[in-house]
């Protein structure tokens, strides 16, 4: 269920507050500048399919993202527990960064969990299927696809590299709880 969990970015052992209703979770993530969106995400993927797959199932969706946002290309991350790159792509988000880039993500399948941190706050947002998330550029924030990740979501770019990761070198995200989809 997709989740939104804030906790002051000193204490991340008591959360503030946890929303699940999707309007409460879209309008919180307004006031830090995040946009939250529900798409259609129904179509039938098997568990194993990729980029190519997924691009065609999605491609009407991809025309209007793109005809509203001006995004310039897009790709697809594609993860299963099974995947043998699994823990290195996992490592690759963990740490807080920043992009020169929107960060705009669509979860046609699957869960993973974003951490965005603004004004002294940690918003710990866990997106699952149909969420469209997109996070300013340079918004400080980090990424747990789990121990055993599961899910495809398209990434929608404006300009080239705009997926390149700037770290912040903040070790914060070692001290919130990680990512463990439930069953
Ligand atoms: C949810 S897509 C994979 C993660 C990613 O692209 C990113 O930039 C996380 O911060
Ligand atoms: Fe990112
Ligand atoms: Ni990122």
């Amino acid at each position: 269920m997709t989740t939104l969990t804030i906790y002051a970015d000193s204490d991340a052992r008591t959360p503030l507050q946890t929303l699940t209703r999707f309007e409460d979770i879209r309008d919180a993530l307004a006031g830090i500048g995040v946009e939250f969106e529900r798409w259609d995400a129904s179509k039938p993927l098997k568990p194993e399919d990729g980029a190519e797959e997924v691009i065609a199932a999605y491609q009407d969706a991809i025309d209007k993202l793109n005809r509203k946002y001006g995004f310039v290309t897009i790709d697809v991350v594609a993860m299963h527990p099974e995947n043998p790159q699994a823990e290195a792509a996992r490592g690759k988000f963990l740490a807080e960064h920043t992009h020169d880039d929107f960060e705009t993500r669509f979860f046609v399948d699957g869960s993973g969990m974003f951490y965005i941190r603004s004004g002294g706050k940690v918003y710990m947002t866990e997106c699952t299927r149909g969420d469209l998330i997109n996070l300013p550029a340079n918004t400080t924030h980090w990424f747990d696809m789990g121990p055993k990740p599961f899910f495809k979501a398209i990434r929608f770019f404006r300009i080239a590299e705009g997926w390149v990761g700037k770290f912040t070198g903040d070790t914060i995200a070692d001290r919130f709880p990680r990512f463990e989809r439930a069953a």
